[in-house]
């Protein structure tokens, strides 16, 4: 079609000569075409774009001005309050009707998906280093992960010193055999008690000091090797789908000085993992946008390498090969030696200087996401089923989108999705989703929102630190929030939790598609992980965020020890999750007071992890970051935790509960707190003394006492332009 010349795209060169020279080349596309569909695309998808984006603006101006209208009082009375307020939710179609019962239609999509269970890593796409790291943390080491973390006590005898500490090697062997002895037991006797594996025939046997052997009480649990049969090197088994590996070398480090050789124990660990273009990283223009899609590049040609110095080495970092074994009956054995990647895009919200209009207005940046990552994604589908580095074994591009509101924002994206198969000559439903249940409005509508997608959604998540942040902007006006540990103690957060997984199991996704959880915010934590992360397989969910790979190998012990597909059997049977539930507002009673202290505790706490957070964000781009909370626990902090921040303090603001002065006064003291946690880090710039000069202080400041302005509480439109002035001083 011939565009009149006002509808012609103005595209920015860098991005124009990558995909030109980098991308189009290993394709069939043509290029003049491929810029000619791209601009149609853009001019029939930015419109609507923009009216879903009014749309939901004009909803928040009705929930403000009906929460005006209901002000909050002594004598509230929840119940009949919350029949008004359900009434009117549907009267302004934030409520949408519900659809009848049905099954999701989803087809070709990879077992690490749709049948197995275990943990899904999330990583900014912008670190080549920590990107490559990701992709090959499909296998961790069971060692490293004990030793390095706190799992074992970092204390007396065991301390993690840094040279090898024998005490805590042996503590971390111990841990690991009893994981054996649990989930993969002998008939008789302990692993740790084993002085040598063997194959016999196609049966692993395990021999004893005093000449007595024995087999696995589930002999189908071993299931290939490496090496010799009297003498292998590695031992494969399996465990609820996932693997675990036994390597044994008895010249090794750890081999040498164990009964059995056993040198490491090595975990199938993230079985997917999401490159996230998203809220971890940092990208506000074309530099920024067209170096990440390089590195997605890499990892879908499979030719993704970094160099950088580790502890005064050299190191090299290329994607892991698929690992191939010898099967206990003879044949070949191969496992994935990565994790599948899902891309995640951008949101709706943003829009990016890759393509402007002949106004210099800036292109919805989901929509060139889209296809972006979707063109890049097709190169995978062209490699062999040889090829070492094939991604999706089934034939699909995996898109996490995230901040959908409701239905339509769905059904968009479903449209965007089959005009880009289209553009691109992908079979239809090539292009997979992932819905974040992150925004209230898609909450109560989830299972309209499934329908919207049903032959392509490929997982529901629920990312609770967005829906937090949500929580509150919508409800923004009906009172002041509890501090943010109190939120998480209200029903409406198990009622989400529990309606996402209720409402995935009800759509048929079990066997299909992933229900999954949200992140792990406390990387440095790893014990108290452990405790508390099991709840997710447990809650039915076959996936649940991870942030690092380490973490990664940790929570797989808990899909070995939960079989979550019995798991989800169960869940429907219970009651369900209430629309009311999720629609009570965790808000503090109109007659309740929060001592001083517990004020300035929860402003220091907030204005600490800002700080932390923006500080790197807008000065040295970087869009995710380990920041030391007020009792020094390290938390990741990106910009859903940001939004949750900023949005808590903007409603204590806007309620009273604290004075603009007594937030400056804590930005001040805090930057202080920031600056010396910083001191020595290369490129940092103190906030303080002059606060007033440094953008990123007053980058913080607007986020905080601006926030109730923010189109739905995002942090976006403020990091941007703070950044985009950052960048042009350096
Ligand atoms: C609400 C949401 O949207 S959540 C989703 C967005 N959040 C994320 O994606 C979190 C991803 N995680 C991270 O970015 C990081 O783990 C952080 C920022 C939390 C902590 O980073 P750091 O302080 O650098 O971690 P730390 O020093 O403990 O470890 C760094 C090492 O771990 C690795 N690592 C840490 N996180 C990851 C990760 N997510 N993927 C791969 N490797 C990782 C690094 O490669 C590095 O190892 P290397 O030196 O061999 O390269
Ligand atoms: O994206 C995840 C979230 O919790 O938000
Ligand atoms: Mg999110």
């Amino acid at each position: 079609m011939n565009l009149p010349q006002e509808k012609q795209c103005l595209i920015n060169p860098e991005f124009y000569q990558f995909i030109n020279n980098e991308v189009l080349p290993k394709t069939s596309l043509n290029n003049d075409n491929f810029w000619a569909d791209l601009n149609n695309l853009i001019n029939d998808f930015s419109h609507s774009n923009t009216v879903l984006l009014n749309t939901r603006q004009q909803m928040q101006n009705k929930i403000n001005q009906w929460h005006l209208e209901h002000p909050q009082s002594s004598d509230f009375s929840p119940q009949a309050s919350q029949a008004a307020y359900r009434e009117f939710l549907q009267s302004i179609g934030y409520l949408t009707p519900m659809v009848d019962d049905f099954t999701i239609e989803t087809e070709n999509v990879d077992p690490e998906i749709s049948t197995m269970a275990g943990p899904q890593l999330v990583v900014p796409v912008s670190n080549a280093r920590f990107a490559l790291n990701a992709a090959n943390a499909r296998w961790g080491s069971l060692y490293d992960a004990f030793y390095g973390t706190d799992i074992i006590d970092n204390s007396g005898e065991l301390s993690n010193t840094k040279a090898f500490n024998p005490q805590r090697g042996q503590a971390v062997i111990d841990n690991a055999k009893d994981f054996l002895d649990e989930q993969f037991p002998l008939n008789s006797g302990s692993h740790h008690d084993v002085t040598s594996y063997l194959v016999y025939y196609q049966h692993l046997l395990a021999f004893f000091a005093d000449g007595s052997e024995c087999g696995l009480k589930d002999p189908c649990q071993f299931v290939a090797f490496d090496g010799s049969k009297n003498s292998p090197t590695y031992l494969l088994l399996k465990n609820n789908g996932l693997h675990v590996g036994l390597h044994i070398d008895r010249t090794g480090k750890i081999g040498a000085t164990d009964n059995a050789g056993i040198d490491d124990i090595q975990m199938e660990s993230a079985l997917t993992t999401i490159m996230d273009f998203e809220d971890s990283v940092s990208t506000v223009d074309s530099n920024d946008k067209v170096e990440a899609y390089r590195n997605w590049l890499g990892l879908m040609r499979g030719d993704l390498e970094v160099t950088f110095t580790k502890d005064n080495q050299a190191v090299q970092r290329k994607l892991n090969y698929d690992r191939n074994f010898t099967a206990k009956s003879g044949g070949a054995y191969r496992v994935p030696g990565r994790s599948v990647l899902l891309v995640r895009n951008v949101g709706h919200l943003m829009g990016t200087d890759l393509i402007q209009d002949i106004d210099g207005n800036n292109a919805p940046e989901g929509i060139i996401d889209g296809v972006v990552t979707a063109l890049i994604g097709s190169l995978d589908l062209q490699k062999s089923e040889h090829d070492c580095f094939r991604n999706s074994r089934s034939g699909s591009i995996y898109i996490v989108k995230p901040k959908l509101h409701g239905p339509e924002e769905v059904r968009f994206t479903c449209d965007l999705f089959s005009r880009i198969e289209l553009m691109l000559n992908l079979p239809k439903d090539t292009l997979k989703l992932g819905i974040m249940d992150e925004e209230r409005r898609t909450t109560v509508n989830l299972k309209q929102c499934i329908y919207e997608a049903k032959s392509r959604v490929v997982f529901i998540n629920t990312g609770f630190l967005d829906r937090t942040g949500d929580e509150i902007h919508t409800s923004m006006l009906a009172g002041a929030f509890y501090p943010k540990s109190g939120i998480k103690n209200e029903p409406w957060i198990n009622a989400y939790e529990n309606n996402n997984v209720e409402i995935g199991l009800r759509c048929g996704f079990s066997g299909k598609a992933q229900i999954g959880k949200g992140m792990w915010a406390m990387p440095d934590e790893m014990k108290q992980m452990m405790k508390d992360k099991i709840a997710h397989p447990k809650s039915g969910a076959n996936t649940a965020w991870v942030p690092s790979p380490t973490a990664a190998t940790l929570h797989a012990l808990h899909y070995h020890r939960v079989n979550v597909f019995e798991q989800q059997n169960t869940i429907l049977t219970r009651t369900p999750a209430s629309l009311d539930s999720i629609l009570t507002m965790p808000i503090m009673p109109a007659d309740m007071t929060l001592t001083a202290e517990q004020i300035e505790t929860e402003l220091n706490n907030n204005v600490q992890g800002i700080l932390g957070y923006v500080v790197r964000w807008i000065e040295m781009g970087i869009g995710c970051s380990k920041v030391p909370d007020i009792n020094d626990i390290g938390l990741m902090e990106d910009r859903a935790t940001l939004r949750i921040s900023s949005q808590h303090i903007s409603n204590w603001l806007m309620h009273n509960v604290c004075t603009q002065q007594q937030v400056n006064q804590v930005m001040e003291r805090m930057a202080k707190v920031v600056d010396k946690q910083n001191e020595g880090v290369t490129g940092y710039q103190n906030m303080s003394p002059n606060t007033e000069k440094s953008l990123a202080f007053q980058a913080a400041k607007a986020l905080i006492l601006e926030g109730h302005k923010q189109p739905n509480g995002y942090t976006e439109p403020l990091l941007h332009e703070y950044r985009l002035l950052a960048k042009q001083q350096f």
